[in-house]
Formats: C-alpha cells, sequence, structure tokens
C-alpha cells in the first residue's frame, strides 16, 4: 500500500531517510519545455541539505551535453555528471555489453542526441538524422544496398520516423546475421506541454509488429541506465528515492534497483491507476501530486 504523503513531518522524514535523489524528467521536472511549478526550489532544497540529485531520463533525443543546456535554459541547476539518458545507455550498452567491435556500426532510427552519445562512444552509425534517410520519397529495395557492416538497430524516440527507416531497420534485423535490435525505452506515451504523444515504444512498435521479435530495452525499467550511474555515482540503494511519473518505467525501475519510489501525479500516471477499481501491480512506496509540494517542508506548514 502507498503512503500518500501530506504532512510537513511526511516529506521531512524523506529528508531525514534518502540521501541520493534519482529523478526521472519528463512528467516530474517538466512537460515538454514547460517547468513544473516548484521543482527549482525543491531542488534547492535538496542541493542544500547536500543530498546527491541525479537525473534518469528515458528521453532518448538529447545527449547528457544537450540536456545540461535544456536545465540551464529551464533555469534548472544540473551538472552533465548528473545527468543519465537512455540515449547514453544504450551506447554503453552497444560498448560495454555487446561490445560492438569497431569494424561494426549501427543503424539508428532516433534524433541527434542518441548519435551524439553513440560519437561519444565511438560506435560507427547510419541512418538517424542523415537526409537521405529523412525522406518522405517511396521506399524501394530495388534501389537499397544492404552494408554488412550493421550489427545492431537502435531505435529511439524519432519525430522523424518514416517508411525509409523502418524498411532498412527492417532488412538489417532479417538479413545481417545476429543483427541486435536496441530498444533505447519503450514508453508508450510522452507527456508534452500539451498533452500525450506517441513515446519511444510507439516508434519501435511497427518493427516488434513486422519482425515478430522484442528489442533488449536499455532505459528504464532496465538495469542498464542505474548501472551507468553506479559506474559513475557512489551511492547506497537503501537511502536512495526514485521520483517519476510512470509506473511502469520509474516506478518498477526504483523496484529492480532495490531503491524507494515516489509516483508524482503531473506526468502519466492518473490517480485511477493506483487508487481505481483494478489498481496497478506496480505500487509506489509514497505517492505525491506534484514534486512541488516537497516546498512544505521549507514553509514547514
Ligand atoms: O521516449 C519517450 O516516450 C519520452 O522520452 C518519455 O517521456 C521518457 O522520458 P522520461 O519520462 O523518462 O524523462
Ligand atoms: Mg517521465
Amino acid at each position: 500500500m502507498s503512503v500518500r504523503l501530506s504532512s510537513p513531518d511526511d516529506y521531512s522524514k524523506l529528508l531525514d531517510d534518502y540521501d541520493t535523489w534519482m529523478f526521472d524528467c519528463d512528467g516530474v521536472l517538466w512537460r515538454g519545455d514547460h517547468l513544473i511549478e516548484g521543482v527549482v526550489e525543491v531542488l534547492d532544497i535538496l542541493r542544500s541539505r547536500k543530498k546527491k540529485v541525479i537525473f534518469v531520463t528515458n528521453n532518448a533525443t538529447k545527449s547528457r551535453k544537450s540536456y545540461k543546456g535544456k536545465f540551464d535554459q529551464l533555469g534548472v541547476e544540473a551538472h552533465v555528471d548528473e545527468i543519465y539518458g537512455s540515449a547514453y545507455a544504450s551506447a554503453v550498452y552497444l560498448s560495454s555489453v555487446i561490445k560492438l567491435p569497431k569494424s561494426k556500426k549501427v543503424y539508428v532510427i532516433g534524433m541527434g542526441g542518441l548519435e551524439e552519445e553513440l560519437r561519444e562512444e565511438g560506435i560507427a552509425f547510419t541512418g538517424g538524422t542523415d537526409p537521405a534517410d529523412n525522406t518522405l520519397e517511396p521506399f524501394t529495395l530495388a534501389n537499397f544496398t544492404l552494408d554488412p557492416d550493421i550489427a545492431a538497430v537502435v531505435c529511439g524516440l524519432d519525430t522523424g520516423v518514416n517508411y525509409t527507416k523502418l524498411s532498412k531497420a527492417f532488412q538489417y534485423l532479417t538479413r545481417n546475421s545476429g543483427c541486435h535490435f536496441i530498444a533505447t525505452n519503450e514508453d508508450s506515451t510522452y507527456p508534452s506541454a500539451n498533452g500525450l504523444l506517441p513515446g519511444a515504444g510507439a516508434i519501435s512498435a511497427p518493427l516488434r509488429y513486422a519482425l515478430g521479435r522484442d528489442p533488449v530495452c536499455t532505459g528504464k525499467p532496465a538495469s542498464t541506465m542505474l548501472d551507468c550511474v553506479k559506474a559513475k555515482v557512489n551511492f547506497d540503494p537503501k537511502r536512495t528515492i526514485m521520483i517519476g511519473d510512470r509506473l511502469n518505467t520509474d516506478i518498477l525501475f526504483g523496484q529492480n534497483g532495490g531503491l524507494a519510489t515516489l509516483l508524482v501525479l503531473t506526468g502519466i500516471t492518473q490517480e485511477a491507476e493506483i487508487t481505481g477499481p483494478n489498481p496497478s501491480p506496480i505500487v509506489p512506496d509514497f505517492v505525491t501530486e506534484t514534486l512541488g509540494d516537497l516546498r512544505i517542508v521549507e514553509r514547514g506548514q
């Protein structure tokens, strides 16, 4: 059963019990480019109390460095080494887990941030933002030459997805023996500033259906992202809390990692999913309306 936070003591106890605070981004800190009220103040409270702050986003459209630009633009203090994204997690998975040979390449369905992280990890790629692949011209195999060096397809949120990219990815995944199928994340929807949009999971779905095969997911709830954090940040899982807006990614990620979990209702999850007649089997430790509620500890109300 989740604890619904309400009194200043409830929030003060969270501050006493947890030294490391991991934040999801879309739906917790912001929706699109709309900053959620109280976020800056709450992060200031945590930093003033010497808490470790980590950002863990499934949004693969930006690299860690370009996310730093978004944080700066929205006036939210963040340092690149506090930011972990699914683009970074997929690049690390390819380099450190699959150990993709330098002679091999990746075909990308995704945007500039995913390409940046692959480049940082020394992974060669095609597709992505290449103008030749970002076309609405009909795709024909008569004009397609299979690149035998493509050993993986990585699929992330791609607002320019088209039939050419899906068709090329399909060729590699069916004709290059052992070609890995990787999804940066599988969020079904994305909470933009003005409402829900199809998420990364909806971008890889056509390939899953055409192939009859599921990808390996490197984003939340998979442990890959937490492994990336562990490789750079020393923290005690028992004194760490994960704050998220989506049950089947953020809260499950926290539970898989042995972390405490706090669900906020400013993004994807609606109250009815946790208190309704058919509640989700994924039960967060704590629930509050919005991250901004934590300001109550400063006001002592
Ligand atoms: O890929 C998606 O659907 C979105 O980027 C999704 O919102 C993940 O972002 P997060 O909530 O993990 O920051
Ligand atoms: Mg989110």
